[in-house]
């Protein structure tokens, strides 16, 4: 085979996880933002990896530097705001076409403290980690298009009665009984898509991004628990649905939702009855459903999602 019977496909490189952790110390009241931050580039850099030409790559370690830089500069308001400026500030430079920045936020609460009269108040600069959920962004700019996803990942739920699984095909492999109450659990992984450059000409002042991310989470949780479940599916598109009807800014909703099994155990060889009270929490294997909602007739932008493992 020669040489020029081999190409270079898709690539991009950058920096993976830069760990940041910004302290705005304008007030004696302390903010406080965590976030790991991937900055990857795209572009011509076929000289590099073919003959080993570095004069157009841009050094992981000056993304790593620029996440470091921007975060004393300009400060951390959102993950969308913080990325669509690292975004333009890589694409504005003549090596980089695109690329893909990423962020998980982690957050944080204000410690609660015994206040002058004992009534609780939120320390000033002390905080605890709150686990529930880790907020994520992303942006992709491919061909001098943005694509901004807000997103969170392992919002873990589960309701002990309200769901049914039954009307399923059966044929000799199947097992499964019919049910007519279960308990449903699922870790829900979600990512939008926010309408074409929400971010463009002062659109980032326009959008919220921490108001749109605190009604797609309520929104997520109340579906979940006001549903009355016939399946994960269903459940899933309810919430998708919800979201596209009360937040114009976007346009595309994808989830990831493992069905977490909770097995009723057998205790009639105890001689004792279990009317769904006792459960083996299942480990491995476990349902899993991806599906996207979206608007009707939103334009197909999968560049959005490409290389996001795990969306469909
Ligand atoms: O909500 C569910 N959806 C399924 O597709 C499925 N399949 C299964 O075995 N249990 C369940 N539960």
């Amino acid at each position: 085979m020669s040489s020029s019977d081999v190409v270079l496909g898709p690539n991009q490189y950058g920096k993976a996880e830069v760990r940041v952790v910004r302290v705005n110390r304008e007030t004696p009241v302390h903010r406080l933002m965590d976030l790991n931050v991937s900055s990857l580039l795209r572009g011509d850099f076929t000289d590099c990896y073919r003959s080993g030409d570095n004069s157009r790559v841009i050094a992981t370690d000056t993304q790593k530097n620029t996440v470091y830089a921007f975060a004393k500069e300009h400060g951390i308001s959102t993950p969308e705001e913080f990325l669509l400026l690292l975004g333009r500030h890589f694409t504005a430079q003549d090596e980089v076409s695109g690329g893909r920045w990423t962020a998980e936020s982690y957050p944080w609460e204000r410690i609660q403290v015994p206040g002058p009269e004992g009534e609780p108040r939120a320390h000033e600069h002390s905080f605890v980690k709150s686990k529930q959920e880790i907020r994520t962004a992303a942006l992709t700019v491919q061909d001098g298009v943005e694509h901004l996803l807000g997103g969170f990942s392992d919002l873990t739920v589960l309701k002990t009665t309200g769901s049914e699984f039954s009307g399923f095909p059966r044929d000799r492999y199947t097992t499964l009984p019919e049910t007519q109450d279960r308990i449903m659990a699922t870790d829900i992984t979600a990512r939008w898509l926010f309408a074409a450059d929400p971010g463009a000409q002062g659109g980032a002042a326009e959008t919220d991004f921490d108001a749109v991310y605190a009604t797609v989470k309520q929104l997520v949780l109340e579906q979940f628990a006001l549903v009355h479940s016939l399946s994960l599916q269903q459940t899933l598109y309810a919430a998708g649905e919800a979201v596209l009807g009360a937040v114009p800014e976007i346009e595309d909703i994808r989830f990831v939702m493992p069905n977490n099994h909770h097995y009723v155990v057998d205790l009639s060889r105890f001689g004792l009855e279990n009317p769904n009270e006792v459960f083996q929490a299942g480990d491995r294997p476990y349902g899993l459903m991806n599906a996207s909602v979206t608007r009707r007739g939103a334009p197909s932008r999968p560049h959005a999602w490409e290389w996001l493992g795990g969306f469909c």
